[in-house]
This record gives structure tokens, sequence and C-alpha cells, in this order.
């Protein structure tokens, strides 16, 4: 049976700009474009690791608000299960560590980019609420 990754994925929303990320080229879905965030840890709650991953991540506070859903993907390493939120920041400018790239985009630009496919639902979920 395949595992189960319960991931969180900040949608940063800044002057009704979207912040994108481009996954490296040595981890699993190379250059697919992602909300930044990662892997939920054991007793933390989905808000909590998404401060977590975003800190570590891009160095930057932030303040989370409505989720957005939560999705499921079937990737040949195991089903991801995706729950994204409207964040904004508070402290800091996101910092490239871990992404090969980074662009702050329109709602209606967002399509344009080659996404993660577990993103997809997300995406079309944001397109009508900000496109
Ligand atoms: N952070 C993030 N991960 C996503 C998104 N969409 C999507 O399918 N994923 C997948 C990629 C990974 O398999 C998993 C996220 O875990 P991660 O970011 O901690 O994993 P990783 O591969 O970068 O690093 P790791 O396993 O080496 O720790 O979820 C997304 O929008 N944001």
């Amino acid at each position: 049976m395949k595992k189960n990754i319960h991931v969180v994925g900040a949608v940063i929303v800044k002057d009704n700009l979207i912040l994108c990320a481009q996954r490296g080229d040595s981890k699993v879905l190379p250059f697919k474009w992602e909300f930044p965030g990662g892997k939920i840890e054991k007793g933390e709650t989905p808000q909590e690791a998404l401060a977590r991953e975003i800190q570590e991540e891009m160095e930057c506070e932030i303040k989370i608000n409505d989720k957005i859903e939560t999705t499921e993907y079937e990737y040949d390493f195991g089903i991801v299960h995706l729950t994204t939120f409207y964040c904004e920041l508070v402290s800091g400018e996101p910092v490239l560590t871990e992404h090969s790239e980074i662009r702050w985009l329109a709602a209606n630009e967002l399509a344009d980019l080659d996404w993660a496919p577990a993103d997809v639902p997300a995406i079309e979920n944001i397109v009508k609420k900000l496109g």
C-alpha cells in the first residue's frame, strides 16, 4: 500500500500577487512549481507545520488565513494530501533556500506554470476566487 503524505502549502498573497516556488532538481517532482510548505510532523496542527516550514524554507513569518481546500493526489512515491491556506507576510521577505526560483504572479497567470499535479485543483480554486 502506498504511504499517505500529509502536506501543507502556503498561498502567500501580497499586492494581489501570489508567491509561486519552483522545486529544485534534486527533489522528487524536479522543477515542478508548488506552494512553499512541506510535510506535517507528528503532533503539529496544519497551521503549526505551515508556519514552521515557511520560517525554515523562506526565512519569513506569515499570518495564516482561510483554508482553501484539501486534495489528494496519488504519485508513484505515495499519496499526497495537500492542504492549502491563504497567507500573508508578517515579517521578512521570502528568501531562496531550497527552491530553484520564486515568482510573484497574478491569479490569471498561474496556469502558465508547470505545477505539481496535486496543486492543480487548488490553482483552479484560486483562479476562480482571485482571477
Ligand atoms: N511543499 C509542497 N509540497 C508539495 C506541493 N504539491 C505537491 O505535490 N507536493 C509534494 C512534494 C513532496 O512529495 C511533498 C512535500 O514534502 P516536502 O516539501 O517536505 O518534501 P521534499 O521532497 O521537498 O523533501 P524531503 O522529502 O526530502 O524532506 O508534497 C506543494 O504545493 N507544496
